[in-house]
């Protein structure tokens, strides 16, 4: 297995007590797998891409990518935000050459890593145009860009179209199963969007809250992508997809702890 997440559970110290955010939470994802983490705020979404990330260390457990024990950051995971991270003043090409410069990648290499990869994500007519000067959706697209030319193994998404407005999601949406299909990327997401897990992934993993644990793991298996956002979403099978995991966090919050689980 490519990503291992092993018996990993997180705790935080808070003046109360100490906070159980993840617990035992165990699960793989294959070489070009989609998956992606849904749960309720408060269920430990972003602490567990943290761990995963190698910004933050889990207090149990761990994380392997390859056979190798994370301990920290690394270029073999590329990450995308919710909230835009381009640098302002620089124009697309410089935003997506950056982390390259920073690599010592020598700038011919760089120039048309860049130039790839502005491909890939559709913007090559816009890679002089400042952040400013673009969409929500493109600014996005941008940072998938910069986060691909560094050529990581693996993509980590931290609610990347949480920002944006309904239809643009939806074009993102779209743009991304076709980049999963065309570069059979390997992606972990985590999202509260359930809509967008079941279009996106092809394995949801169902957080519960206080503490996170994952309560279910649905594997979806949905028709022709090519049906576009909108027949894919008349489906019946994304339908039953969809009330099926809503039913699942609806009644994980009603029987989860309203406020944090705390060991004192
Ligand atoms: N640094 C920290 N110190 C103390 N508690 C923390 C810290 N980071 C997260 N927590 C707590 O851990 C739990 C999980 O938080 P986390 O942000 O991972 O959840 P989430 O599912 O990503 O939520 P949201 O969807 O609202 O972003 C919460 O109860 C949160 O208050």
């Amino acid at each position: 297995m490519f990503l291992q997440v092993r018996q990993l559970s997180k705790h935080f110290p808070t003046r109360r007590g100490v906070l159980v955010a993840l617990e035992d939470i165990n699960f793989t994802v294959a070489q070009g797998e989609f998956v992606c983490a849904v749960g309720a705020s408060g269920s430990g979404k972003s602490t567990l891409l943290r761990q995963i990330a190698g910004l933050d260390q889990p207090t149990q457990g761990g994380v392997w990518i390859d056979g190798q024990r994370v301990t920290g950051p690394g270029a073999d995971r590329g990450m995308v935000f919710q909230h835009y991270t381009l640098y302002p003043w620089m124009t697309v090409q410089a935003n997506v050459e950056f982390g390259l410069k920073l690599h010592g990648i020598p700038r011919r290499c760089r120039r048309e890593q860049v130039r790839y990869y502005l491909e890939v994500v559709g913007l090559t007519p816009f890679s002089e145009a400042l952040p400013r000067q673009l969409s929500g959706g493109m600014k996005q697209r941008v940072a998938i860009a910069r986060a691909l030319a560094a050529e990581p193994r693996i993509l980590l998404l931290d609610e990347p179209f949480g920002a944006l407005d309904l239809h643009t999601r939806e074009t993102m949406h779209e743009f991304m199963v076709n980049l999963w299909q065309r570069t059979q990327l390997t992606v972990f997401m985590i999202t509260h969007d359930v809509e967008e897990a079941v279009f996106l992934a092809n394995r949801i993993l169902a957080l519960s809250a206080h503490p996170g644990r994952i309560c279910q793991e649905i594997r979806v298996e949905l028709p022709d992508r090519s049906l576009g956002v909108m027949g894919i979403k008349r489906h019946p099978r994304f339908h039953d997809y969809r009330d099926e995991l809503m039913r699942l966090l609806r009644h994980q919050g009603q029987t989860d702890s309203p406020v944090p689980a705390l060991v004192v």
